[in-house]
């Protein structure tokens, strides 16, 4: 296990324990205040547990409280490195100079730490800007950068609060994909509001809620099943898992799901990952009406397993897939447990992922 994490807060009514292996990234999901930035800063070492023991690598980072030695190891000492929603570079350094400052304050040559620079820039799609300073970036550009300076001091545990809350949401899919890429084979924790982001950057995901972890688990099976009520008003997500095949997600004969690919295609025959809201789903009696509609949708025959009243709209379950739809719309349709349906969504409401 690489990261063990034990801390009592109490003054932010926090008191969590989590574990994150070895080349594993977790998602920290939960409403706000729920403590999830708090659980950040307590391994960064930026807030000092009233009682905790924290070790990274089996190096221990805290070890406070009664009876404890008293163990604070001091930020710049923790090999973590925390990121935020803003990229917080320094504005008179261009962007080469932000990335070798880390190394620079290390004690690393000027020149190397220059090349060093240069070099996470280009791993993370912005080398030809290096000269520029934070003024003269856009948000994502700045992000990117602040993720290679992140890197750049070579962090053994990566921290990232939100990483893209304050993006827009036109450049948040090529950050995401930059993120997935970083992220594979490191050790990293994730702060984030958006499932998508729990599904597709997470190995597994712990929900917090009022500073306690209420649920863990493998991020499909959390995001898809979920059992706390934060999660299920988050995610719910319908995911379809098969392998790729002709441009779609091939589940099993019949159900080959179209949509948008989200980032890089995957390669014929690897998996993958189909995810849509219930909120997006049509639910008919008529199989037949799938064929009067216009733009690309995917249709899945199905019978209704489950009828769960939520606020004022009913979500019909069907196996593993959800619809939301109206109670009105419910009644009129005359849905009870086993009658056939057959659900029904644009392709453009569908994510298409390679895992
Ligand atoms: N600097 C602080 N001093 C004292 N209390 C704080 C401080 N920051 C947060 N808190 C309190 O600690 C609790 C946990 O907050 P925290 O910021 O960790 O939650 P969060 O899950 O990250 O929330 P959000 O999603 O809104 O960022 C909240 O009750 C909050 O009001």
């Amino acid at each position: 296990m690489s990261v063990r994490f034990s801390a009592t807060v109490p003054d932010r009514q926090v008191r969590v324990d989590l574990e994150v292996a070895d080349g594993e990234t977790l998602a920290v999901l939960g409403p706000n205040g729920s403590g999830k930035s708090t659980v950040l800063g307590v391994l960064a070492g930026l807030v000092r547990p009233q009682s905790g023991r924290i070790t990274l690598d089996d190096r221990v980072l805290t070890d406070v409280g009664p009876g404890a030695p008293g163990v604070q190891v001091a930020p710049h000492d923790r090999r973590t490195a925390l990121l935020g929603q803003d990229a917080l570079l320094f504005p008179h350094l261009d962007a080469l100079e932000n990335v070798a400052f880390g190394p620079r304050s290390r004690g690393t040559d000027r020149r190397t730490a220059r090349a060093d620079a240069q070099r996470w820039l280009d791993e993370l799609g912005v080398g030809d800007l290096a000269d520029r300073r934070p003024g003269q970036l856009s948000g994502g550009q700045a992000q990117r950068v602040a993720v290679a300076r992140a890197l750049a001091a070579e962090p053994r545990l990566l921290l990232l609060d939100e990483p893209m809350a304050a993006l827009d949401v036109a450049v948040q899919p090529a950050l995401r994909q930059v993120l997935r890429r970083v992220l594979q084979e490191r050790t990293a924790i994730v702060v984030t509001h958006d499932p998508l982001d729990a599904l597709l950057l997470a190995d597994r995901v712990v929900v917090l809620e009022q500073g306690r972890v209420v649920e863990s688990g493998p991020s499909t099976d959390v995001l898809a099943r979920p059992r706390s009520a934060f999660a299920g008003r988050l995610a719910g997500l319908n995911l379809l898992r098969g392998t790729w095949r002709d441009g779609a997600v091939h589940v099993r004969d019949g159900w080959d799901v179209h949509g948008r690919v989200e980032g890089t295609a995957p390669e014929p025959g690897h998996d993958a990952i189909a995810a849509f809201r219930p909120q997006a789903v049509a639910v008919y009696r008529d199989a037949a009406r799938k064929t009067l509609l216009g733009s690309p949708r995917n249709a899945f025959d199905v019978r209704v397993t489950e009828l769960e009243p939520r606020a004022d709209l009913l979500r019909v379950h069907a196996g593993d897939l959800a619809a939301d739809v109206t109670v009105q719309a419910a009644a009129e349709l005359e849905l009870v447990v086993g009658t056939p349906v057959t659900f029904v969504v644009k392709a453009t409401e569908v994510a298409l992922y390679g895992l």
